[in-house]
């Protein structure tokens, strides 16, 4: 990953006083409350925390799904909490890769157009998005795979296509909820093996997680309650770069 010249101590991401309530049929639900955040490049940071601490409210504002009611946020030192929802769409394509729980897979495209289509969109010759496709989707175990249709895969092997879709435009930063939330054991391993690989290369990533073991491939840990940030501890003993692959596979069912 290359950073831009000149900007060695910006952040990828910073927030500042961040505040958003959700109006829904109920009482308003206060989701996030004042939260100033700021993730350096190539840091890999999980956000964990009890259900409904807000959490995938924080990632949304982060990433221009949701606009927060107070609170600015930059991406590489641009404000970003202004742009439009067009502007928006584009910069995610170019730097921001988002992961959900649910995959968010086009159903009725091949698993080769899902990850190519970003690429595609983001302006990339199809030369190219042919090329990066294939190399990502081989890295992920999936070379073989390409005209499969999402549905045909496994609940593992769909999060993996999500992850390449996610990252087929090298973004500056991966925002990722829940990304093993549906998987067993076997899965969540997969999916942790996978991030800590690209966050060894110098992916920064931001991880919403319930599950602990996921957590623990990060450098950094945000216990997020009540729509604040409760604790934010950078892990001892940590390389700049992330503890590395060996934690992962210490992983046990
Ligand atoms: N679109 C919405 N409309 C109304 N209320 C919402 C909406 N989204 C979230 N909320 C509420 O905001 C609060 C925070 O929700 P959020 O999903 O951000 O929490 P979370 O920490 O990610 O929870 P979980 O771990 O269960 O996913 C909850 O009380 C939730 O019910």
């Amino acid at each position: 990953m290359s950073a831009t010249p000149g900007d060695g101590s910006a952040p990828v991401l910073r927030a500042e006083g961040l505040v958003k309530t959700h109006h829904g049929e109920g009482a308003p639900a206060h989701a996030v409350r004042g939260v100033d955040l700021s993730v350096r490049r190539g840091e890999f940071v999980a956000v964990t925390g009890p259900s409904g601490a807000g959490k995938s409210t924080l990632l949304h504002l982060l990433g221009g799904l949701q606009r927060p009611d107070e609170g600015s946020i930059w991406l590489d030192d641009v404000r970003a909490d202004g742009w439009s929802e067009a502007r928006w769409a584009v910069e995610r394509r170019k730097r921001i890769g988002i992961v959900f729980q649910f995959f968010n897979l086009v159903s009725n495209l091949s698993v080769a157009d899902n990850v190519e289509l970003p690429a595609l969109l983001a302006g990339l010759p199809p030369k190219r998005a042919r090329a990066e496709r294939e190399a990502l989707l081989g890295e992920l175990g999936l070379a073989g795979k390409e005209r499969s249709m999402p549905g045909e895969l496994s609940g593992g092997e769909q999060q993996r296509v999500a992850l390449a879709r996610a990252l087929v435009n090298h973004p500056p930063l991966l925002l990722a909820d829940e990304p093993a939330g549906s998987l067993d054991s076997k899965g969540t391993r997969e999916v942790m093996r996978l991030l800590s690989r690209f966050h060894q290369r110098g992916q920064t990533i931001v991880l919403v997680t319930h599950d602990a073991r996921l957590a623990s491939a990060a450098d950094r840990v945000i216990s997020f309650f009540d729509g604040r940030i409760a604790d934010d501890a950078t892990l001892e003993g940590t390389p700049a770069r992330g503890k590395g692959i060996s934690g992962v596979l210490e992983l046990r069912d």
